[in-house]
């Protein structure tokens, strides 16, 4: 069973700005369609697009930040209906979001030691001065900040970046969640301390049966840390599958846009001629295939009708109509 699960989930937001329609009304940013998606315990599932894609989004609808036009999220297989209240406070306990940017997570006044008390405080997981030292000390033992004493009192603007992401790591896993959503975790840290902080998100995915969403726009860091991989394109879900299969056989060209536009350290330029083009508006997103203006093999049916899905395996699916053709093939 997944513990936690988006099903049908959609968004729409209505735009700050922009020409209004003819009541007056601005048209709705189409953020997030009718997007899927489901968590499995001690776990890595990696969700990768372009940036504007609407996968913040999604993590913000899977934390119940905002409510979604439609589609509904599950805990445990269980609908959450609370939106206040104590149940919903448990919710959000247990659904812990981490943030790209290290910088402004923190409150700059507080010291290491009060950002990961608190949490242990309010949730009655520390009970007396002594408890909340030793808990305090393990959440940095756990996030690899040693040792401990040389952190405790460190203020924010004494750590580097990567030690504040661990910090703010450890403040989620005080509060004792079962899933974990990190969004762009490591874009906002020097690329030689990435490679770390994903490790140790891993590490306390499998190690502790929690399950997490890693929200990336590089394919490539998803390939090594996600067992699976889904794929969104200008608001949909467009493939997904195992790691590695989605990575070594990808079946829609989206998918292999990114994997060829991915870093690669043994190719020196982009191949000769490589033009993507721009993702769409989500104003007024492309008919059918949202991907058919930029899609090399679009065919007059993808400029028409949205393609539904296509099952290819255990966990491995994708939306497009060549698929079908590829398969048969
Ligand atoms: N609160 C909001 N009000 C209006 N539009 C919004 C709001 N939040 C997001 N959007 C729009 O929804 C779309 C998806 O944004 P989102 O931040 O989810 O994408 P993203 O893939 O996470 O991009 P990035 O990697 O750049 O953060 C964008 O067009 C964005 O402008």
């Amino acid at each position: 069973m997944s513990i936690l699960e988006g099903r049908n989930l959609t968004k729409h937001f209505t735009a700050a700005r922009g020409p209004r329609g003819r009541f007056g009304k601005r048209p709705p940013v189409r953020a997030v369609e009718d997007v899927s998606i489901a968590l499995r315990a001690g776990s890595v599932t990696a969700l990768v697009g372009e940036s504007g894609c609407g996968k913040s989004t999604v993590a913000r609808l899977l934390a119940q930040v905002y409510p979604a036009t439609s589609g509904e999220v599950l805990l445990r297989g269980e609908p959450v209906r609370a939106h206040r209240g104590a149940a919903f406070k448990e919710y959000r306990r247990q659904v812990q979001l981490i943030f790209q940017d290290p910088f402004a997570s923190l409150n700059p006044f507080h010291r290491v030691r009060y950002h990961l008390a608190r949490p242990l405080r309010l949730h009655g997981h520390a009970r007396s001065d002594a408890e909340e030292r030793e808990q305090v000390a393990e959440l940095l033992e756990r996030v690899s900040l040693t040792p401990v004493e040389q952190f405790m009192d460190k203020m924010p603007h004494e750590l580097s970046g990567g030690q504040r992401q661990r910090v703010a790591i450890a403040r989620a896993l005080a509060v004792r969640p079962i899933a974990l959503i990190a969004d762009e975790p490591v874009s906002m840290l020097d690329v030689s301390i990435r490679l770390g902080v994903l490790r140790l998100l891993e590490g306390l995915a499998r190690e502790n049966g929690l399950a997490l969403l890693y929200i990336t726009h590089d394919i490539a860091s998803a390939r090594y840390f996600a067992e699976d991989i889904t794929v969104m394109y200008a608001g949909r879900l467009i493939e997904s599958g195992p790691g590695e299969e989605l990575t070594q056989s990808p079946r829609h060209p989206y998918t292999r846009l990114l994997l060829e536009s991915a870093p690669d350290p043994d190719r020196v330029a982009p191949p000769a001629g490589e033009r993507h083009g721009e993702p769409p508006s989500l104003i007024d997103p492309p008919g059918g295939c949202r991907f058919h203006p930029r899609c090399p093999v679009a065919l007059p049916v993808c400029s028409t009708e949205a393609p539904g899905r296509t099952e290819l395996g255990e966990r491995r699916w994708t939306h497009c109509w060549q698929a079908g053709a590829a398969l048969s093939r």
